[in-house]
């Protein structure tokens, strides 16, 4: 399980986040909502290591991730669909799947068939360049390089962002199957509000730095929801 417990997080003399805790189980899908600015992807860089959380710890399958760096986060089953996809644009897309080889031990560096049956175009795509895919295929791509690293815990950050609704679909089929194979702790930030409410086991939304909001996606209050999603 993931545990985070009460953190903040600055950047300079701006906080971003205040006393933020939250938790997301394997088999499960915990959806972190918000508006913009409000600090999601700053949960999600402290959460992977790239941005230390000056208050508060996090931890992970029952041990501290604080001061690891992002690389031992990640052999340790941390992996993040980043803001933005962060394809290498000039390598191929098999290259770009390849760097997520980099935690695992040589006799684990594979790319796992089953990338292909959620993202078929990829496969039809692995000798062109990252930087020549189509916005939804190189989240595609983001998301198939993550679960390259074999994670036990996946970040999705806003992985509909500008995505056309047949891929966005097909990436909510993805989540769908992901948790239903129940070894894998699924995050998933999001702003829009539908995609999120069909997949979420569970919620948190923040508003200005803070959970505003938190609970099972059954006892959702949907306008309370929409009211913290609408600027
Ligand atoms: N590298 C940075 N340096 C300084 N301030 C930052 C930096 N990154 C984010 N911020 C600020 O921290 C706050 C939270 O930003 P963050 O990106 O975490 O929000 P978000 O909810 O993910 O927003 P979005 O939906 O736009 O991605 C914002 O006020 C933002 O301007």
């Amino acid at each position: 399980m993931l545990k985070v417990d009460a953190i903040d997080l600055h950047y300079g003399a701006a906080q971003a986040l205040r006393r933020v805790s939250m938790e997301a189980r394997p088999g499960e899908v915990t959806c972190v909502l918000g508006r913009n600015g409000v600090g999601k992807t700053s949960l999600m860089r402290a959460i992977i290591g790239q941005q230390r959380a000056s208050a508060g710890s996090i931890a992970w399958e029952g041990a501290a991730l604080d001061g690891l760096s992002p690389h031992q986060r990640a052999r340790r089953g941390v992996a993040i669909a980043p803001q933005g996809r962060e394809i290498f644009p000039l390598l191929t897309v098999r290259e770009n799947l390849e760097t997520g080889y980099a935690p695992l031990k040589r006799t684990e560096r594979s790319i796992p068939d089953d990338i292909f049956s959620l993202f078929p175009v990829l496969r039809e795509m692995m000798r062109r360049r990252g930087g020549d895919l189509s916005g939804g295929q190189q989240q595609q791509l983001a998301i198939a390089r993550a679960l390259v690293t074999r994670p036990r815990l996946i970040l999705l950050d806003e992985p509909t962002e500008g995505i056309q609704p047949s891929i966005i679909k097909d990436i909510g089929r993805a989540i769908r199957y992901l948790r239903e194979r129940g070894d894998m702790a699924i995050v998933l930030v999001e702003q829009y509000f539908d995609f999120a409410r069909e997949l979420a086991d569970r919620f948190y939304i923040l508003d200005r730095g803070e959970v505003a909001l938190s609970g099972d996606a059954t006892g959702l209050d949907a306008p309370e929801v929409k009211r913290l999603l609408t600027v």
